[in-house]
Parts: C-alpha cells; structure tokens; sequence
C-alpha cells in the first residue's frame, strides 16, 4: 500500500468521552507492548544454549525490540462490537492477544470482564481428530459440562454447516479446507455466551451466506450484553458487523468512533472507493 500522510487524522483526532451510565467491559490504559527478537541470525535460542551461557556467565547476544502497540487507551462496553482497522503490521492481533492476556504489557494496564475468548484462525483444533471431536474439546475448554457438550454438538455442526455437502464432521480436520475449518471454529466458539469475545479475521475464510449467519450470531451475542472486538480487512464486514472502529496505526490509535466515520476516513487517506 502507498505511503500516505496520516498527519491530518492524528490531529483531527479527539478521542470519545468515557460514558458512565454504560457497563464497562475492557478498559485499556495507555497499553504498550513490546516484543523481543534475537538480532543475531545465528543465535540458538534451545534450552541447552540458554544453560550453557548462564553457566559460563556469557551476555545473551543483542536483543531487537518491536514497539508494536503505542500508548493505546479506549473503554468498551457491555452490547458492542467493535472493529480493528488497520493496515499491515499495525498491531490489531498483538492488541487483541494482550486483551486475551497472553501477552504482558511492557506498560499500562488491561482491565477486563471474565476471561476473554481469543478466537483466532490459529485456534487450537486438532487437526488430526474429526470435526465432532474437535467440537466436543473445544466445548469442554470453554468450561462446558458434558451433559451440556452433548445437548450442543448437533447444532454447533449443523450451524457451521461443514455437514452441508456430506459427512465431513466425522472426518478429521486435515481434510477440511480453511473455509470450512474457519467455520467450525466460530461455531464452537459462538455456542457459548462470552463476555468478550475476540475474533481475529476467523470470518474472512466464509463464504457470504455463513457471513450473513455468523452476522447474526454476533449480534445475539451482543444483545446478550457481551462484547465483541473483530480484527478484519474486509471494510465490508467491519461496516456490516460493528457500530464502533477502532483504527490502529503503526502500534498507534489514530481514530476510535462511529464505524462510518473511522472507515470513512480510512478509506479516503488510503483512496478506497467508498
Ligand atoms: N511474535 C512476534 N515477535 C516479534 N514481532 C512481532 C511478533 N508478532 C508481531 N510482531 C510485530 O509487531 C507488529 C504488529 O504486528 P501485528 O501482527 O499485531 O499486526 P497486525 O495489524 O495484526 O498485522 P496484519 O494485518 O498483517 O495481521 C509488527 O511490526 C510485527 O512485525
């Protein structure tokens, strides 16, 4: 994508006003995070070599820093869902995993509601058991009793429609194509009420008609007073699925509103057609 001046939005920019007759969900205050990579190419990073070094006392070669997410602040609240925009890089999953807690901030703070549920299309299933197997694990790690596993694996199979031409749920995920595997994943994970849910581009593998349906899922989910936060670069889906956008750039919250708004002023700097 072409370099484009963003100095217009980051000082048209005004963040939302904190509204306190609403429930807050995720709080996340002036959050930086910060990964660290070996610069050398030749480093050996096992178990053996780190041993071999603390015993010989030897410095760790240098260690580069990606500042990937800047001084990041925004409340979200109980019924929303919310859009991550942002060009390549700009650290939508890295901002999405530190809400999950999986990744420490280097600094500031992520206060949130329940354990969120990171569903991403790197999703632990086990590729080698069946569809059905897949559901009845990923059911049981979101905290489902068995009974309750037992009630739902029909519907979650028939809802991400894997069964539709065949019997795919008996056979194992490999045979799957990432469509079908996208699909099995979000139906598993919209199975259960969540507080906050994470998605990160899991739908953008879909056909239409299973976007139209996990559209509406999402929206029950929300209507249930969860929240939901979905990473996308289909602008399409963003408008269609979230009344709120943030837009990251470069690790940095350039504009946090109406999706209208946000995408409308992304798309112009970017020269998208509307
Ligand atoms: N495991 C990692 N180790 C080191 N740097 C990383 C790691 N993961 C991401 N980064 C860096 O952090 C920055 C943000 O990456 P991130 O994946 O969050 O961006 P993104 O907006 O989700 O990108 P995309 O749209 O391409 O998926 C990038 O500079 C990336 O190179």
């Amino acid at each position: 994508m072409a370099a484009v001046d963003i100095s217009s939005v980051e000082t048209a920019y005004a963040p939302p006003p904190l509204d306190p007759t609403r429930k807050p969900t995720v709080i996340v205050d002036d959050l930086h995070v910060v990964y660290r990579v070996s610069a050398g190419a030749k480093y050996d990073s096992s178990p053996v070599a780190g041993l071999r070094r603390l015993v010989n006392r030897t410095a760790s070669p240098s260690m580069r820093e990606v500042h990937a997410v800047k001084g990041v602040s925004f409340v979200a609240y109980e019924g929303e869902a919310i859009g991550l925009i942002g060009t390549n890089g700009s650290g939508k999953s890295t901002l999405l995993r530190a809400i999950a807690g999986l990744l420490p901030p280097e600094r500031g703070q992520v206060y949130a509601k329940g354990q969120p549920s990171l569903l991403g299309v790197n999703a632990a299933l086990l590729n080698e058991l069946s569809g059905e197997r897949n559901v009845v694990l990923g059911c049981l790690a979101m905290g489902m009793s068995l009974a309750e596993v037992r009630r739902q694996v029909p519907e979650i199979i028939e809802f991400s429609g894997i069964d539709d031409r065949g019997d795919f749920s008996s056979l194992p995920m490999s045979t799957y194509s990432s469509g079908m595997a996208a699909r099995l994943r979000f139906a598993i994970a919209a199975a259960r009420k969540h507080d906050v849910l994470l998605i990160d581009e899991a739908l953008a593998t879909g056909d239409a008609e299973f976007r139209q349906r996990s559209e509406q899922r999402m929206q029950e989910l929300c209507a249930g007073a969860g929240t939901i936060f979905l990473v996308s670069h289909q602008l399409s889906t963003i408008r269609a699925m979230c009344d709120r956008t943030l837009w990251l750039d470069s690790g940095v919250l350039r504009m946090d509103g109406p999706t209208d708004e946000v995408t409308g002023t992304y798309m112009d700097l970017y020269g998208i057609p509307r």
